[in-house]
């Protein structure tokens, strides 16, 4: 039985509903990785989602992310479906994901990670660039601008011209959520950002998280195994166990939960 509690968080989260995902099943062969997930995720709401090694959580991230195509169930942000979507066209959609395995430009600078994350969203086009027309140089110039304002944001102004590739771990962590943040997405969706962090990158990290839902509106899906960042940051937490769900809730609850503790929490 699932234990739903459908709290108020600590947020000040809108209570609309962003993203829907419904009775969501990915099926690899004879290996369902993921059955019966259903979620939703409020406007500027911190919502994780965590379970022992294999739960599935990334295949979730995945189906949600465009990067697998569910064997059944639905996907919506903002009522509109996603689900089969590429995950370029969900991008678009304003939804952005970090990966477990940081994937930056590691031979490009820091700042010009961030130039290129919003190459596509540049209204100029490539006469344009070869004729440096103003309005070509207006778009660079904000472009430039928003780069600048995002890696003050996340503490890299510093580092803007250091290749990603040679900054500290912590660093890249940072870089790649400032490379999501850029384009200004609805729902960020970050897959263990704390993996390979010190405790105090841990604290930092969750400082931003907090910021970036407060100051700028997004709303965050998090798949994280750090508890005291997952209990710390969440408004609510979708607990996974071999692929299905078992308890949905704010922390106290989920964390109170014996099948959670069972499940997970116990193993720790
Ligand atoms: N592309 C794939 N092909 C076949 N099986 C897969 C694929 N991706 C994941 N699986 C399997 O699906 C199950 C769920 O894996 P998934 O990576 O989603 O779990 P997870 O909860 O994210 O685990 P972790 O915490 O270790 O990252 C596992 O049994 C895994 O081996």
């Amino acid at each position: 039985m699932n234990a739903t509690v459908h709290g108020a968080g600590t947020s000040g989260a809108t209570g609309k509903s962003l993203l829907k995902v419904s009775g969501l099943q990915m099926r690899f062969g004879g290996l369902l990785a993921v059955d019966g997930v259903e979620f939703d995720v409020r406007e500027g709401e911190v919502f994780a989602i965590i379970g022992p090694n294999g739960a599935g959580k990334t295949t979730v991230f995945n189906c949600v992310g465009g990067f697998y195509q569910p064997t059944a169930g639905s996907v919506l942000l903002d009522g509109k479906a996603i689900d089969g979507l590429p995950s370029h066209m969900v991008a678009r959609q304003g939804l952005v994901r970090t990966f477990q395995n940081i994937r930056l430009f590691k031979s490009l600078t820091a700042v010009e990670n961030l130039m290129v994350a919003q190459h596509q969203e540049m209204k100029s086009g490539l006469l344009a660039g070869l004729f440096s027309t103003p309005a070509f140089r207006k778009s660079e110039h904000d472009a430039l601008t928003r780069a600048a304002f995002w890696l003050e944001r996340v503490g890299l102004r510093d580092l803007a011209n250091r290749e990603a590739g040679t900054l500290a771990y912590g660093h890249q962590r940072r870089l790649e959520i400032a490379r999501c943040m850029i384009t200004r997405p609805r729902l960020l969706m970050l897959d263990e950002p704390a993996a390979g962090l010190n405790p105090q990158e841990k604290v930092e990290l969750q400082t931003l998280i907090d910021q970036l839902r407060r100051e700028h509106g997004v709303s965050v899906l998090l798949i994280e195994h750090d508890m005291n960042l997952v209990m710390g940051i969440s408004d609510r937490i979708l607990v996974m166990e071999y692929g299905k769900p078992i308890a949905t809730g704010v922390p106290e609850v989920v964390r109170n939960d014996p099948r959670v503790v069972k499940a997970y929490l116990g193993e720790e």
